[in-house]
Formats: structure tokens, C-alpha cells, sequence
């Protein structure tokens, strides 16, 4: 049977070029394109089959900022699948982001300057809010979602003589200083992009260390600066146009400048062709595209403290506790309320 592969956010972007990618290297696969509009999702289905006929495409409805929509979508998966070889947690949002106008004039004249352009520190700011499960947005989708989403599915990833992948796609802007153990929602900063990020670095370092005895292998990948949905939401869509040509130009001498979702995808693509137990728990996998336009993977150490990485850890599996209860409560007030309903009828 064909490896099963599921893909979080993959019907645009980073995901998209990455199924389109897999499709392409291995065409037994089992893709399952997991997405929160089915109606784009069914499209994106479509479009693969066009350029690869005969394979197979499911599709899964998962809001993964929804608690209840990664609780059925994983009751889902669990019924249709035998075993699980990789799952790619690559949905991510950014929501209302704010450009440091004056930052950004000041670091083209430092010496700061590929360092800014390579992960926008000191550039990017974001407002979040909470939720309808009272979790902050932009952890609750690019982390816990998926943290709930790999706690379901463990059974099916943890299997004797088998091994299984979690790849996420974090980022060059993923900060220490962004991330707070004492905030781990990061409810009160104005970065919550890079903190739900860095929190994805620290806790794939936990999961290899809880989790690799048992078969299941997690790595982190960097895409790269690329223009989707996401970065075309950062800033109005004239000022992209104008500075575009400046972006290509830029990509000369700055490696991270991948641009492309197809280049973006290269370390994630990398990464599916890797034997697991040859990579580094403590690397960020990084896109790369050369000035000539050759694509790479490069290992970049990441900067976690190990200790901390676990506080996080136990900090999420109190979370998991604590909103499991929420849920299996307001299921009971449902029953009554049905039972209610029934009676008075
Ligand atoms: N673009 C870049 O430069 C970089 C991107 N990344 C990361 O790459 C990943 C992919 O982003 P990218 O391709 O750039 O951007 P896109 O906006 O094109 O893709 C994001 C995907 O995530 C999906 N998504 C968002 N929220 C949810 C949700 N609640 N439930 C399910 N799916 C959801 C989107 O679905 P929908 O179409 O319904 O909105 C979309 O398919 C993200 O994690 C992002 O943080 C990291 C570094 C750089
Ligand atoms: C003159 C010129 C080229 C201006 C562009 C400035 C900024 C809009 C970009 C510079 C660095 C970029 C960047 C991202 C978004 C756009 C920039 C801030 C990301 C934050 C996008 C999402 C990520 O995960 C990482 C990217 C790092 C670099």
C-alpha cells in the first residue's frame, strides 16, 4: 500500500506546491488534503488530478483553530486509515499584521540588513483575539490545534515497527524573546506570529524526546520568504507590485528570498525523502534558493533551551486536560438540553 500523507492548510500556498511536489515524486501516494473550506479544497483536488490522473486525493474537513473540528476530523481519519507516514502541520495564520514602516527604512541602511529581510525582526507586529474555544486565534491555529491533532492521532502514529513524521512549517521568524513560558498564547505581546512559531520549534524537540522511542519522528522546516496569501496580506497590493522587481533583485544576495510557493516547499519536500533517524531533532530545516535559482535544504541549529521546551510541553498537556473537560461538559449540557427539548415536545 501507498504512504499515507496528510496535509494541513493545502489548499493554497506552501501546502498546495507541496502536495503538487509529492504527487509528483511518489504517485502511489495516499494524499489527504486537509482543509477548512471544502469548497476551495474540492477545487484544489480537481486541480491535482488534472496533472496527476490516477491519484489519490481525499479531502478532510479540519479547522484546525477549531477544538470540535480537530476532535471529528481525527475520529474521521482514524476510521479511514490503517497508519498515518507523514503528517504535515502547515496551516498558519497572520492575522491583521502592521509593517514598522520606520524600522524598515532605518534597517535597509544598517548593517542589520539581510538579517531584516532574512526574518523581519523588529519589522512585523500582529493584533489576535480570542476564540470561540477562549483559546488566542494565532496559537490556537499555528499550534495547538495541531498539538490537539497529533495527541488523537498518536495510536495511529505510534505503532510497533513502523515509524511516522511530523513536519511542520515554522519559520525565520520564530523568536526566543517573542515567546514567554509564562504566556504561552502569548495573549499579552503584539507578536503572536512569532511566538506561536517558536513554540512549534520547542515543542517538536519535546515530541522527538517523548515520542521517538515510540516511532514517531518530528522535524521543523523554515520555507523561506514566499509570496501567498499570507505575505500578500502583510501589505497592500500596490506597494507588493511596486516592490516586486526590488524583491527579485533582492533574492540575488539573500538566499531566504525563495519567493516561489515550489521553491518554499523545497525543505519539506527534502525532508519526505529523508531516512528519519538521520536528521537532527535540534535543526530547522531551511528552503533555500541560490542566486542562480537552484533550490536546497540547509540544517540551521535552533535556539532552545531544553528546559524550558519541556515546561511547554507539560504546560500544553495541561491545556489538552483542561479543554478536553470543556468539551466533554458542554457535550453533557447539549444531552440535557436535547433530553430536555424531547420531553417538553
Ligand atoms: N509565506 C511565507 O513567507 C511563509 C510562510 N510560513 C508558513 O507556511 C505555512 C503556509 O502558509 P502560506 O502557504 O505562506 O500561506 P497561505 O495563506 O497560502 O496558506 C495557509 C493555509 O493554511 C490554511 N489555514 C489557515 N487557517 C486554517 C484553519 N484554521 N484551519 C485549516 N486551515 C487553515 C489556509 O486555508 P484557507 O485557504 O482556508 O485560508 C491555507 O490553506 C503557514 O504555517 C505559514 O506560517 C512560514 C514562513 C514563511
Ligand atoms: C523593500 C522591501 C523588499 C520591502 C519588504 C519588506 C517586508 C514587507 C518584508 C521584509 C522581510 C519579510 C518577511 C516576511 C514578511 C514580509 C517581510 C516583512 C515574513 C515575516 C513572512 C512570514 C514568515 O513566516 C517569515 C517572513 C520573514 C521575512
Amino acid at each position: 500500500m501507498g504512504k499515507v500523507v496528510i496535509v494541513t492548510g493545502a489548499n493554497s500556498g506552501i501546502g498546495l506546491a507541496l502536495c503538487e511536489r509529492l504527487l509528483t515524486e511518489d504517485a502511489r501516494l495516499r494524499l489527504c488534503l486537509a482543509c477548512r473550506n471544502m469548497q476551495r479544497a474540492e477545487a484544489t483536488r480537481a486541480a491535482l488530478l488534472t496533472s496527476h490522473s490516477g491519484a489519490s486525493v481525499d479531502l478532510l474537513h479540519l479547522d484546525v483553530g477549531s477544538v470540535r473540528s480537530v476532535l471529528s476530523a481525527a475520529r474521521e481519519v482514524k476510521a479511514k486509515y490503517g497508519r498515518i507516514d507523514f503528517l504535515y502541520l502547515n496551516a498558519g495564520i497572520m492575522p491583521n499584521p502592521t509593517v514598522d514602516i520606520k524600522a524598515l527604512f532605518r534597517g535597509l541602511f544598517s548593517r542589520n540588513v539581510i538579517n531584516m529581510f532574512a526574518t523581519a525582526e523588529g519589522l512585523l507586529t500582529q493584533q489576535d483575539s480570542p476564540n470561540s474555544d477562549g483559546l488566542q486565534e494565532v496559537f490556537a491555529t499555528n499550534l495547538f490545534g495541531h498539538f490537539l491533532l497529533i495527541r488523537e492521532l498518536e495510536p495511529l502514529m505510534c505503532q510497533p515497527g513502523r515509524t511516522s513524521r511530523l513536519i511542520w512549517t515554522s519559520s525565520s521568524n520564530a523568536r526566543r524573546s517573542a515567546f514567554s513560558i509564562d504566556d504561552i498564547q502569548h495573549r499579552h505581546g503584539k507578536e503572536p506570529y512569532s511566538s506561536s512559531k517558536y513554540a512549534s520549534d520547542m515543542l517538536s524537540l519535546a515530541l522527538n524526546k517523548h515520542k521517538n522511542h515510540q516511532g514517531l519522528f518530528s522535524s521543523v522546516t523554515c520555507p523561506g520568504l514566499v509570496m501567498t496569501n499570507l505575505t500578500f496580506g502583510i501589505l497592500p497590493s500596490f506597494f507588493w507590485t511596486l516592490i516586486m522587481p526590488i524583491m527579485w533583485l533582492i533574492r540575488i544576495f539573500t538566499n531566504t528570498f525563495t519567493l516561489t510557493p515550489y521553491n518554499g516547499a523545497e525543505a519539506l519536500h527534502w525532508l519526505f525523502l529523508q531516512k528519519p533517524e538521520s536528521l537532527d531533532p535540534r535543526a530547522k530545516y531551511h528552503s533555500l534558493t541560490s542566486g542562480s535559482g537552484t533550490n536546497y535544504t540547509e540544517p540551521r541549529q535552533m535556539d532552545i533551551d531544553d528546559e524550558i521546551s519541556e515546561t511547554f510541553y507539560s504546560k500544553l498537556l495541561e491545556l489538552e486536560k483542561a479543554i478536553r473537560r470543556k468539551v466533554s461538559e458542554r457535550n453533557a449540557e447539549n444531552k440535557a438540553y436535547q433530553r430536555y427539548l424531547g420531553e417538553v415536545e
